[in-house]
C-alpha cells in the first residue's frame, strides 16, 4: 500500500550549494515525524519543499496518492505553524482563526461554531476577543495551531514551533500538541534541533546531517541502535574508544580485552561506542583502570569524567552513576578506580566512522 506522504529522491541546490541530496522517505497516515539535526542540515528546506514554499528541483513528492511536487502551496493540503507565531497582529484571536474559514466560504454561523470549538480545544476559550500582543508566546502558538487545524488539513507541518518558548511552556505545549495530534489522527511533520523534544514527541525520527538522512527510526531505535557515529553523538551522549583487533580476532582497548565482534574493522582498527549510563565502576572481565578526574552533580545522577590509567594520549571517558548508587562506591576526584566495558552495551561502528 502507498504511504500517505512519499518523498522520492528529492534534491535541492541553492546556487552551487547542495542543501538536500537524494532524500527518500515514506510517512504513514497518522504518524508524527520529527526532522532532527544540527543547524544547516536541511530540515527546514525539506519541510518547505513539502509545503511548496521551496521549488522542487529534483525528485518527487506524493501526498495521499497525488503527485504534488510542482503544485503551488495554495493547491496543497496542509496547515503550517512557524517558530515566529506569524499571527495577524491587527486581528483578534477570533478573527485570526476565522480568517481562513471565511476564505473557504464558510457561513458566519459555521465560522462561529468552528472558531469557538478550536478555542476550546487549544485551551483558550475566553481569549477570542484578545489581540495576539496580549497573549504569551505559548498562547500565541496555541492560536497558530488552532488557525492551522481549523481548516482540517490532511497534513500538519510544524517548523520549530516550540523553539521560541521557555522550557516549562515548551514541555507543556509539546504534550498538548502530541495528544491533540493523536486525537485528530493527523499526519504531522515537525522540524526540531532539540533531540529531547523529538524523542518525546515523534513516532519516528528522521536524523539529518549535511543534506542527507543518517537514520530513520523510533526514538528507542535511534537511541539504542544508532546507525552512525553522527547519530550516536547527536542523540544522547556517547564515549568513543579506539579498539585494536589482533590476529585472533580479539579486540583490545588499551590493555583491556573487550568481548565484541569487530564486524566492521578496518585493517586492525575498530571504533567502539558506549553511553555514559552504560558504564559502571567496579570489577569484572573487560575492566579498564581509570582515574576519576572530576564529578558533576546532575540531579538524578552524577557524571564522572575519568581518564584511563597508563595511556600515552589523554582520553576523557564519561560515566553516569545513578545518585542512589553513589554512596556504595568509593569514588572521588583524584581516586583510582576501574570501569567495566560490558559487551551488550558496546556499539561497533563501521569503518567510515574513523
Ligand atoms: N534561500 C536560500 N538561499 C541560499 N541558501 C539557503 C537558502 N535557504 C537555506 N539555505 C542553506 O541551506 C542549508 C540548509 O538550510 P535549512 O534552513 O534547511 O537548515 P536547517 O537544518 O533547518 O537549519 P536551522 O535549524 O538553522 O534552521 C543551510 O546551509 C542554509 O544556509
Amino acid at each position: 500500500m502507498q504511504s500517505f506522504l512519499s518523498i522520492r529522491n528529492l534534491g535541492k541546490k541553492f546556487g552551487q550549494f547542495t542543501a538536500l541530496e537524494d532524500i527518500s522517505l515514506d510517512i504513514e497516515q497518522g504518524e508524527f515525524i520529527c526532522f532532527l539535526g544540527p543547524s544547516g542540515c536541511g530540515k527546514t528546506t525539506l519541510l518547505r519543499m513539502i509545503a511548496g514554499l521551496e521549488e522542487c528541483q529534483k525528485g518527487e513528492i506524493w501526498q495521499d496518492g497525488k503527485e504534488i511536487s510542482l503544485l503551488p502551496p495554495e493547491k496543497r493540503d496542509f496547515g503550517i505553524v512557524f517558530q515566529s507565531y506569524a499571527l495577524f497582529p491587527n486581528l483578534t484571536v477570533y478573527d485570526n482563526i476565522a480568517f481562513g474559514l471565511r476564505n473557504q466560504g464558510k457561513s458566519q454561523s459555521d465560522v462561529h461554531v468552528l472558531v469557538n470549538e478550536w478555542l476550546e480545544t487549544v485551551g483558550l476559550p475566553d481569549s477570542g476577543h484578545k489581540y495576539p500582543g496580549q497573549l504569551s508566546g505559548g498562547q500565541q502558538q496555541r492560536v497558530a495551531l488552532a488557525r492551522a487545524l481549523a481548516l482540517s488539513p490532511g497534513l500538519l507541518l510544524l517548523d520549530e514551533p516550540l523553539s521560541a518558548l521557555d522550557a516549562r511552556v515548551r514541555v507543556k505545549l509539546r504534550e498538548s500538541i502530541r495528544s491533540l495530534q493523536k486525537r485528530l489522527g493527523i499526519t504531522t511533520v515537525m522540524v526540531t534541533h532539540d533531540q529531547e523534544e523529538a524523542m518525546a514527541m515523534a513516532d519516528r525520527i528522521v536524523v539529518m546531517n549535511h543534506g542527507h538522512i543518517e537514520q530513520v527510526g523510533t526514538s528507542k531505535a535511534i537511541y539504542q541502535k544508532p546507525a552512525s557515529r553522527f547519530v550516536a553523538e547527536f542523540v544522547g551522549s556517547m564515549n568513543f574508544l579506539d579498539g585494536i583487533v589482533d590476529h585472533h580476532n580479539e579486540t583490545h582497548v588499551g590493555d583491556t580485552t573487550v568481548a565484541v565482534d569487530p564486524i566492521c574493522r578496518q585493517n586492525d582498527r575498530v571504533l567502539l561506542g558506549i553511553r555514559p549510563e552504560d558504564l559502571m565502576f567496579g570489577e569484572g572481565t573487560s575492566e579498564l583502570p581509570v582515574t576519576v578526574e572530576s564529578m558533576e552533580f546532575q540531579g538524578t545522577f552524577v557524571r564522572a569524567e575519568c581518564s584511563p590509567r597508563g595511556w600515552k594520549s589523554r582520553k576523557n571517558i564519561k560515566v553516569d552513576v545513578p545518585i542512589h548508587q553513589l554512596s556504595g562506591l568509593a569514588i572521588s576526584p583524584g581516586s583510582p578506580s576501574s570501569i567495566v566495558l560490558q559487551e551488550q552495551h558496546i556499539h561497533v561502528f563501521p569503518p567510515e566512522a574513523f
